[in-house]
Order: structure tokens, then C-alpha cells, then sequence
């Protein structure tokens, strides 16, 4: 066969190679306007999405009522953060959630949760406070006058597993949050859940704020207590209002499963034995439980006690206001207590497997001196351990069903 190189003249040849070139250039322009296109084409779709979102949570911010506030709620599909979001909501506030439906305890409770939030209008974003840009989205999209902090890695047992879960949440995504809010302008008030298991074995009861509550019992109660230390010293540094909670065994309907609570009305119901622990004294444990419309209360008037953070763009002008609460019942009741009304509730017994506690720091007897949460928010409980573990009951078998426990 003919070498068409060997025998082609050197015209043929630079003819032939300015073909190439331009077949080769053509593709090149044509590759780069393709490219082109298709990246306006995304951006633009970015864009329209991006402003449909600013526009939801515009409206989800929406004041309804005279004087009200605008709050952005994190873990706002959570148990605690989905009924302080309603009631903001009912009572005309703006309210705007955030939640990364981590699964911890499983999302499919934390997606019902959403919806439900949804049905009333709160509109919850999905995504992480530890992301700087969503946080200057939402910032940029709604005047925040308060966010409510409460998403967070909870569980004490868990971090003895996953440490890096809790210094994740509970400590990079506050200080996230915090850097945010200080360069807000204007900066809004902070409300957040730190925790009662800050207190430890060395703690005089009735537990108070008063008291010297270091070193932290458990890992979980040191995130939430180095939350604290940072907490104050945002308010030092850039004057932002801020209020720790710190919430005791908080129980009640769209509760948390991985609580006791949760796991004895599962068991008693499908048969199972159910694991009690006492101390190293065989004592029975006992917890300062609170119902959660109670622990709502609190949050609602927290909320509306802040006070204003003084600084802006990053600057402080001036002292603003630095509180803890104890938000407990300040009545302890017994684990076992607690089974008896499951069980009188349910018209069923349980066998209990009684343990010795497995010393993993978590405290054996919780009982909260709620004096400062009275005086200053006019906290008072009014849900006793019986009235309160009634409505769970019957939530627990309308959404569950009766006897197979969980739907998913
Ligand atoms: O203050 C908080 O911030 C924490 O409050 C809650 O911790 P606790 O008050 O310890 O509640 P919870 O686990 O329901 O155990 C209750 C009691 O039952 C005992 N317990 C537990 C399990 C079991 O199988 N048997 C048992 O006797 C157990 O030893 C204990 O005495 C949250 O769970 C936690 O995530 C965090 O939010």
C-alpha cells in the first residue's frame, strides 16, 4: 500500500496539516462554547434555586403578631427544637429551623417531625450549622433577632463510642454558629442547650448553678461545658446576649428513642425484660425528670428575656447580658418509679433485670434546684411525672401502633 507521506508532494503536505489544525481548533471552540453553555445553564439553575430557597425562608420568617421575634432554630427537627418551633410559630413569631437529620436515632422520626413542622409553616433547612456558607445564607436572607441553639450530638452512653460525633456538634459547629452571629449586623440574642449533666458525683444536691461543676462527669458533659466556656466567651468579647439551658431528662410525646424512657415502653410492650441499673450501693438511680411542654416554657421565656447583644460586624459596644438555668422539675423520681406508671399505664408488667451501673461517670441521682429559672423566667413546671408519662403513652401508641413497636 501507497505511504501517502512518503509520495505526497510538500504542498499536499502543509495543506493537508492546515486541515488538521483547523479541525483540531474547531473542536477546541466547539468543546469551550459547550462548556460555556452548560456552566451559565447550572449557574442559572443555582441561582433560581438558590433564590426559591431564600424565598421559603423568607416566608418561614415571616412575623405575624406585634413585637414579635425572628429565630433561627437548629435542630429544628429535633424533639426539643420541633416543639419550641411550633410554639414560636402558633404564637405569631417568625421561625426558621435548620437540621442535618443525622441518624443517630434514626431519621424517619425526625422527617415526620419536619413535616409536621411544614404543615404549620416552618420551613426546615437541610444542612449543617458547621457549614459557614449556609449560615451566611440564612443571615443574608432574614434579620435573625434570636437563634435557638439545640442541634447537637446528645447521648451520654454514645460518646464513649463516637468522641468525634460530640466535639463535631457540640463544639466546632457552636463555635461556627457563634462566628456567625457576631459578624451579623445587627447581632442576635443566643439561646442554647447546654445540659444538667454537667453536674457530677461531687455536686451537692439539689443541683445550682452556683455551684463549681468541674471536671465534667462524661465526655458528652464536657462538650457541653467547654460550650459554655466559649459561649461566655463570645459574650466578653463581641457583647453577644447569651443563655445556656441546661436541660435535665427532658421526656414526653415525639420524644427521643434512645432515651430509658423510650426503650422500657418498646419492651414492656413486645414481652422483653428491660435493664434497670442502680449504683455501686444498690441504690435505685433517680432523674429530675421534666415534660417537654414545660421545657418549652422555658425556652419560649428564655427567648424573650435575652436582652440585647450590643456589638456588630464583629465589634463589641458594651456589656451584654450572660446566663445559665437549670430547667429540671426539682423533684427527682426513681427509675423503677418511672417503670411502675409505664407499666400502671399500660395494663402490663415488665420483668427488670437489675444491674449494678457500669461507672461510666454518668451520675446515679439527678435533682435540680429551679430557684434562678423561677425568678428570672418565671419558670415553673406544671406537668407532674404521671400526667406526663400519660400523654406519651398515648402518643407513643398512636404513632407507633400497639403492640409491634416501631413502624420503620
Ligand atoms: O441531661 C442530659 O442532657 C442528658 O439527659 C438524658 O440522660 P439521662 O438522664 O441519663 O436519661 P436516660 O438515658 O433516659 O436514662 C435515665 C435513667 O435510666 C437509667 N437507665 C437507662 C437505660 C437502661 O436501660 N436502664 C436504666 O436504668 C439511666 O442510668 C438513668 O438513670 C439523655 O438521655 C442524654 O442524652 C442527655 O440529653
Amino acid at each position: 500500500m501507497e505511504d501517502p507521506f512518503i509520495h505526497s508532494t510538500p504542498t499536499q503536505f502543509k495543506s493537508r496539516r492546515l486541515t488538521s489544525i483547523t479541525i483540531v481548533f474547531l473542536w477546541v471552540l466547539f468543546l469551550l462554547s459547550f462548556t460555556a453553555s452548560y456552566l451559565t445553564l447550572i449557574n442559572s439553575d443555582h441561582r433560581f434555586l438558590q433564590t426559591s430557597l431564600q424565598k421559603t425562608v423568607r416566608a418561614s420568617a415571616h412575623i405575624r403578631r406585634a413585637n414579635g421575634i425572628s429565630v433561627l432554630v437548629t435542630g429544628a427537627a429535633g424533639f426539643i427544637g420541633s416543639h419550641v418551633s411550633l410554639a414560636l410559630k402558633a404564637r405569631g413569631d417568625g421561625v426558621v429551623g435548620v437540621d442535618n437529620f443525622g441518624s443517630y436515632y434514626g431519621r424517619s422520626l425526625k422527617m415526620t417531625r419536619r413535616d409536621l413542622l411544614d404543615f404549620h409553616g416552618v420551613f426546615v433547612v437541610d444542612g449543617d450549622v458547621n457549614d459557614p456558607r449556609l449560615l451566611s445564607m440564612l443571615f443574608n436572607t432574614v434579620e435573625f433577632t434570636h437563634v435557638m441553639h439545640l442541634a447537637a450530638q446528645v447521648g451520654v452512653q454514645y460518646a464513649v463510642e463516637n468522641p468525634y460525633a460530640y466535639v463535631r456538634s457540640n463544639i466546632a459547629s457552636l463555635v461556627t454558629l457563634l462566628e456567625k452571629c457576631k459578624s451579623a449586623d445587627p447581632q442576635p440574642a443566643i439561646v442554647w442547650a447546654s445540659s444538667g449533666s454537667v453536674y457530677g458525683p461531687h455536686n451537692k444536691v439539689p443541683f445550682s448553678e452556683m455551684d463549681q461543676v468541674d471536671p465534667p462527669p462524661t465526655l458528652y458533659a464536657s462538650t457541653k461545658r467547654t460550650g459554655e466556656e466559649i459561649t461566655h466567651t463570645y459574650n466578653r468579647l463581641y457583647g453577644l446576649s447569651i443563655t445556656g439551658l441546661r436541660f435535665f431528662t427532658v421526656y414526653g410525646p415525639w420524644g427521643r428513642p434512645d432515651m430509658a424512657y423510650f426503650s422500657f415502653i418498646r419492651n414492656i410492650l413486645q414481652g422483653r425484660p428491660i435493664t434497670v441499673y442502680q449504683d455501686k450501693n444498690r441504690v435505685d438511680l433517680a432523674r429530675d425528670f421534666i415534660y417537654i411542654d414545660d421545657i418549652v416554657k422555658g425556652c419560649v421565656a428564655s427567648l424573650d428575656t435575652t436582652g440585647r447583644s450590643t456589638g456588630s460586624g464583629g465589634s463589641k459596644n458594651g456589656s451584654a447580658p450572660y446566663r445559665i438555668f437549670n430547667l429540671g422539675n426539682g423533684s427527682p423520681v426513681t427509675v423503677p418509679a418511672l417503670v411502675t406508671i409505664l407499666e400502671e399505664n399500660l395494663k402490663m408488667k415488665v420483668t427488670k433485670d437489675v444491674v449494678g451501673m457500669c461507672g461510666n461517670g454518668d451520675d446515679s441521682f439527678a435533682y435540680v434546684n429551679i430557684s434562678l429559672a423561677e425568678r428570672e423566667l418565671g419558670f415553673k413546671p406544671a406537668t407532674d411525672l404521671r400526667t406526663g408519662l400519660r400523654e406519651f403513652v398515648k402518643w407513643y401508641l398512636w404513632y407507633y401502633g400497639n403492640p409491634l413497636g416501631p413502624k420503620s
